[in-house]
């Protein structure tokens, strides 16, 4: 029940306002220091305040203090002034000084509840957009609504203006590099270089030079001075993508860098002074690693001084649908193509699939899907889905519902199967041909029907 404090001294205005308000929780308070009080421990939406308070009633004064500091303890709240009958210098200088509005003895029921409820309604909005704010990140291309891309964005939201090193966590396909560079978007090194190096795609014996550089001379074919990678990222960030593959002998070297700040170039002597942003990223398990000794310890520490899990795709929900939509448009524009939509039975598939391959198989799944559809809307079988039998029978209305549901799903698989073939689809089905089309036509098989 939401509740409203009722400021006034007078007992008689007290137990009308307490008739008035009989769908709250109404609350009482006679002066300035009650209604502190009162606001502190019950955290009113609304409260109703008499300006003329004691210890001098006769005066709006302590009504006007108690109004700015409710207002300065909770800002949110809304305060309705109530005025003596013609002091409507009091009432506007209340407004002035933030109350959401007035209103003038005396008491009418009907007007007074009118006012409580708008104020209410406001109330909830306003604390609506509140959380609409606070979930809804500003690394806005990271797109995503369930509760676990949400958590992830709000903690690279909140590390993105610290310089602390950040180990990001997920299998491959989830948005690891997407991540960093959000991050580096909104740190102050923004206006600087973002090098990405992907440590597990580098053979091993030139991950030292691609990362650190190397000196004319430093081994054969070193024909000239090169800076590393770690170098090219002096004032921004450097990404290690699969830190997790970094050989043992260079984990070493990459230590002392993030320690010390300085590096040697392969072949050098001198100490080059480096002011980066170090974010790694791997998808291997790194505690067993540096259980098994593969992975250093000291480094663990050193990269993972925050670590971020980017949940795989197959735990986020309706995600896949909203990336997937988004995709579609981004697609359309690009291969000049008009596909509307997915039909429900791609929707429901890609819901089903796993997605090992996270959001890179989805966008080479949607990108074929575009190309290849020749429906106005993606089917399933366009993004070579498979749509299984064993939905949430749970969610479904009643028996007959569940029997649509699996003879619709095991038309379209037969179908699939059957490359499209509908008397090999109705062998496949154990029924005539007939029987087939009438079953298409009762379940509304469209993408059946029209072979798409
Ligand atoms: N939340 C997201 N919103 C929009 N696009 C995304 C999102 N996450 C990932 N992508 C896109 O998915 C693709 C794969 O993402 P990314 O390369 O960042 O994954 P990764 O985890 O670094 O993969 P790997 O570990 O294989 O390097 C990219 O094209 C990226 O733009």
């Amino acid at each position: 029940m939401d509740k409203i404090l009722v400021v006034d001294d007078d007992l008689g205005i007290q137990k009308q306002l307490k008739w008035s308000f009989s769908g709250y929780e109404v609350i009482f308070a006679e002066d300035r220091t009650s209604a502190i009080a009162q606001l502190r421990r019950f955290e009113p939406k609304v409260v109703t305040l008499d300006l003329g308070l004691p210890p001098d009633p006769s005066n709006a004064t302590e009504g006007l203090a108690t109004l700015e500091e409710i207002l300065a303890l909770a800002p949110q709240t809304k305060v309705i002034v109530v005025t003596g009958n013609n002091d409507k210098k009091n009432a506007l200088k209340a407004v002035n000084l933030g109350a959401y509005d007035f209103y003038q003895k005396p008491i009418d029921s009907d007007t007074i509840q009118i006012l409580v409820s708008r104020a209410i309604n406001l109330f909830n909005l306003e604390l609506e957009n509140r959380h609409l704010a606070e979930v809804a990140p500003s690394m806005d291309k990271i797109i995503g609504q369930s509760e676990g891309i949400l958590a992830a964005s709000r903690k690279a939201e909140r590390i993105a203006l610290t310089d602390i090193s950040t180990l990001l966590l997920g299998e491959s396909g989830t948005g690891k590099e997407v991540f960093a560079r959000s991050i580096h978007e909104h740190s102050l090194r923004k206006d600087n270089a973002f090098v990405a190096i992907n440590c597990a795609s580098i053979p091993e014996n030139l991950l030292e030079s691609e990362l650190f550089g190397y000196e004319k001379g430093a081994f054969t074919g070193a024909s000239k001075t090169t800076p590393g990678k770690i170098e090219t990222a002096q004032d921004g960030t450097l990404f290690l993508d699969e830190i997790g593959d970094m050989p043992i002998g260079l984990q070493a070297k990459m230590l002392r860098f993030l320690q010390e700040r300085v590096i040697e170039r392969v072949g050098g002597r001198t100490e080059i002074p480096v002011n980066i942003r170090v974010i790694c990223a791997t998808h291997r398990d790194i505690p067993a690693m540096v259980a098994d000794q593969t992975f250093r310890e000291d480094l663990f520490y050193r990269v993972g001084e925050i670590s971020i899990i980017i949940p795989p795709l197959r735990e986020r929900d309706n995600d896949v649908v909203l990336l997937a939509k988004t995709f579609l448009v981004q697609y359309n524009e690009e291969f000049k193509t008009k596909i509307k939509g997915f039909s429900d039975s791609a929707i429901k598939a890609m819901k089903q699939h796993k997605w090992p391959g996270n959001i890179r198989e989805l966008q080479n799944k949607l990108k074929s899907a575009v190309i290849m559809a020749e429906g106005s809307h993606i089917q399933a079988e366009d993004l070579s889905l498979l749509l299984r039998d064993d939905g949430p029978i749970i969610d479904t209305l009643n028996l007959r519902e569940v029997r649509e549901l699996a003879e619709s799903r095991a038309i379209r698989n037969a179908f699939l199967v059957a490359e499209h073939n509908m008397s090999k689809t109705a062998e496949l089905l154990g029924v005539t041909r007939p029987t087939l089309y009438s079953l298409i036509e009762k379940y509304h098989l469209e993408d059946v029907k029209t072979g798409s």
